[in-house]
């Protein structure tokens, strides 16, 4: 080659890189892939900086480099020093002519070449490999190719500049890529992970991913957006983010929820809204409805029934052997039958001021629509108050009427005891209550629960309970402690809001967080059967309380309203550090009924490794292979919302304003949660995770 030839040449070649530099601008800017690209480079803010290098990162260590892309590499080196050469002469030689010269002689050789020849020289010398960012090809040791489209940048050019250059083994994919594999994924999700779309199909062959799945789960794509989330599950949240604890759905922060303590993306609140009943009757109809659904008609139900027999059969045992006195087990069974013939004659009267209360709210009902038919101005409004009002006022006297009877029942069978037995202390396990009245549920509104305040006053001055002495301090796994034996615990009812627009939200939140969880409501303990009821035996833990007659009755009456949602006036809301919260909108007594824990019931060996947070001892035996937990996983009711204090700091115990008690009632260990003391509206519910004093539940991170 003689020296014009050669000088011709370079020149072409040295042309080419400028030449090229525009044409790749003017065709790449008008195709999507250079304004994609354009756009990206353009985000400069913080986040978006670490955004696009971990996104690259990302890639790195998903797609393994493969041989032929290795070679390339080496052919590349060895072309790059030729072309270190080559470079420098043409240098040397632009100097001697003006720039104008230069150009001219350049374009006017550049028409004689075919876009093949142009081909030729670009692969022979590849010399193209300018930055695709500053289109420059200086500083070309630190010009990182593609391993995938083998395109140049420079490490400083990225945005953000890679600090470090990538090994040469390693693979390295430019942000261009990283945005199509991105799109792809994202393609991939929307058309429902189905490879339908055959052009989604032959990207993912091109990227050659061995395991697909493993970078869809590190590129996490907004619920709301579409857009790309950084979200690395090991390494921590690297973008700010949301999951939705119902659809597990991430979402940007800014995507996710108007409301600003939602837990729950927009969507999923708006989709749950839906489903919440507005009207008193339909919401009554979810709790009853949900109630029996988690206990009716399963098999193990006649096991149950026999369970019973055999569990009162033990329980009679041990204490014919306890006590080995006959003629004070005779007295016993008269008070047995005595409060047997007092809870029927109780269950009559509810049932008929039940009935009752029902025609004249089904009256009321029937007049509401009447008035919201003629005429829908305020007139009718206040009508309609006046009536609601009326009917109240006539349940309110029902309900008075039947608390009268009732304490005067309860009073009189405990005045016989109390003259039969000189000793204050009495065995109220004996106190055989029929279990099925505890299923029946009552037909009473809200306000027939609230005027059951009296009730609660009534028995606080006129039912006198002591405790067995033999409530020694029971250690419990958890979450639940021995009931403080001084002077014993009078529960109360609770007695719901005064206002119904309170009442309703207060239902309406625990079927949201219920349904939020995907929880069915259930307030009972719920047997399998594979840990049926007679494993739940008290008696194998024999310091558990024995609950005495008077709670038991109060307890019942409070299993009544509980089991139609009616609890204290607690609303149960969201929390982004707690999770669901319950909060009280009206002052609670203390000694108050709060709820009964409940859920399936399962031994605890088939839970030492489940990491659900809700789990709480129900029996703790000697053996642990006898001893149960409540898993509220599936079906519960409003105390696995409860929040728990902090063990490790006392201004968090101070807040501690509920007591949970496991109980023996009538052999079956139950958790009673209570007001611990007087509550406050507005003050949130917690109480102690660990009361059993064993500190095995975490809560030195809770708030
Ligand atoms: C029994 S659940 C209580 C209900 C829970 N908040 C929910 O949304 O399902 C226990 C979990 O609630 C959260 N929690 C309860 N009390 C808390 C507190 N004081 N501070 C922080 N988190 C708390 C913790 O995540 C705990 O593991």
């Amino acid at each position: 080659m003689n020296d014009y030839e050669s000088q011709l040449k370079q020149l072409i070649i040295n042309h080419f890189i400028r030449i090229k530099q525009q044409i790749i601008y003017q065709q790449k800017n008008k195709s999507k892939k250079i304004k994609l690209r354009v756009l990206l480079f353009k985000k400069k803010s913080k986040q978006r900086k670490s955004y696009f290098e971990k996104r690259i990162i990302i890639l790195r260590q998903y797609q393994q480099p493969s041989k032929s892309k290795l070679q390339m590499g080496r052919k590349r080196r060895a072309m790059k020093a030729k072309l270190d050469q080559f470079l420098e002469y043409i240098h040397s030689s632009e100097e001697k002519m003006t720039q104008e010269q230069y150009l001219q002689l350049v374009r006017e050789k550049v028409k004689q070449f075919s876009k093949k020849d142009l081909k030729q020289i670009q692969t022979n010398y590849i010399l193209e490999k300018i930055c695709e960012v500053c289109n420059d090809y200086h500083h070309d040791e630190q010009l990182l190719l593609c391993d995938y489209c083998d395109d140049a940048y420079h490490s400083f050019c990225l945005n953000p500049p890679l600090k470090e250059i990538p090994d040469e083994e390693e693979d390295w994919f430019c942000p261009v890529c990283v945005e199509q594999k991105y799109q792809m994924e994202k393609e991939k999700r929307s058309s429902g992970g189905r490879r339908s779309n055959s052009k989604v199909q032959k990207l993912l062959e091109q990227f050659n991913f061995k395991n697909q799945r493993d970078v869809a789960q590190k590129i996490q794509i907004c619920g709301k957006c579409d857009d790309m989330i950084l979200y690395m599950e090991n390494e921590g949240v690297i973008e700010e983010s949301e999951k939705c604890i119902k659809c597990n759905k991430m979402y940007h922060k800014e995507c996710f929820s108007k409301k600003k303590e939602s837990i729950l993306c927009n969507s999923c609140q708006t989709l749950i809204k839906k489903q919440i009943p507005t009207d008193q009757k339909l919401i009554e109809d979810y709790f009853i409805r949900g109630q029996q659904e988690s206990l009716g008609n399963k098999p193990y139900e006649q096991d149950d029934k026999k369970s019973d027999k055999k569990n009162k059969a033990t329980q009679d045992s041990k204490k014919m052997i306890n006590e080995n006195k006959k003629e004070k087990q005779d007295d016993e069974s008269d008070d047995e039958i005595l409060d047997v013939d007092a809870l029927k004659e109780m269950e009559n009267m509810r049932q008929t001021r039940g009935r009752r209360a029902k025609l004249l709210q089904e009256k009321e009902q029937k007049e509401q629509k009447q008035s919201q038919k003629t005429d829908k101005s305020t007139k009718v409004e206040q009508q309609t108050r006046i009536t609601r009002q009326r009917t109240q006022e006539k349940i309110d006297k029902l309900n008075d009427q039947y608390i009268n009877d009732s304490n005067k029942t309860v009073n009189s069978v405990l005045a016989k005891k109390r003259k039969k037995n000189d000793s204050t202390e009495f065995i109220s396990n004996k106190t055989q209550i029929n279990d099925d009245s505890l299923t029946q549920p009552l037909a009473i509104n809200q306000k027939s629960s609230s005027s059951s305040s009296y009730y609660n006053d009534d028995c606080e001055s006129n039912m006198s309970t002591t405790y067995s002495s033999t409530s020694n301090e029971t250690q419990a796994k958890n979450t639940t402690a021995p009931i403080n034996s001084k002077g014993g615990v009078k529960f109360l009812l609770p007695v719901p809001s005064s206002n119904p627009i309170v009442n309703l939200e207060c239902k309406q939140s625990l079927i949201y967080a219920l349904k939020a969880k995907n929880i069915q409501f259930c307030d009972d303990l719920c047997y399998t059967q594979q840990c049926p009821k007679q494993s739940n035996n008290a008696n194998l833990e024999p310091n558990l309380q024995v609950i005495d007659l008077a709670n038991s009755i109060i307890f019942q009456k409070f299993k009544e309203m509980s089991r139609q949602g009616i609890y204290a006036p607690v609303v149960v809301e969201e929390d982004k550090i707690q999770g669901f919260i319950v909060r009280a909108m009206d002052d609670i007594k203390a000694k108050t009924l709060i709820c009964e824990y409940v859920g399936e019931v399962d031994y605890a060996r088939n839970h030492i490794f489940n990491k659900n947070d809700s789990i709480m001892d129900l029996l703790r035996t000697a053996r642990s292979k006898t001893s149960l937990v409540i898993v509220p996983d599936k079906k519960g009711n409003l105390a696995r919302f409860l929040s728990g204090i902090n063990n490790t700091s006392k201004k968090s115990m101070a807040k501690q304003n509920v007591h949970s008690v496991r109980f023996n009632i009538n052999g079956e260990s139950r958790v009673i949660l209570y007001a611990k003391r007087n509550i406050k509206k507005g003050e949130l519910l917690y109480y102690d995770y660990n009361a059993g004093g064993f500190g095995e539940y975490p809560t030195q991170n809770f708030v």
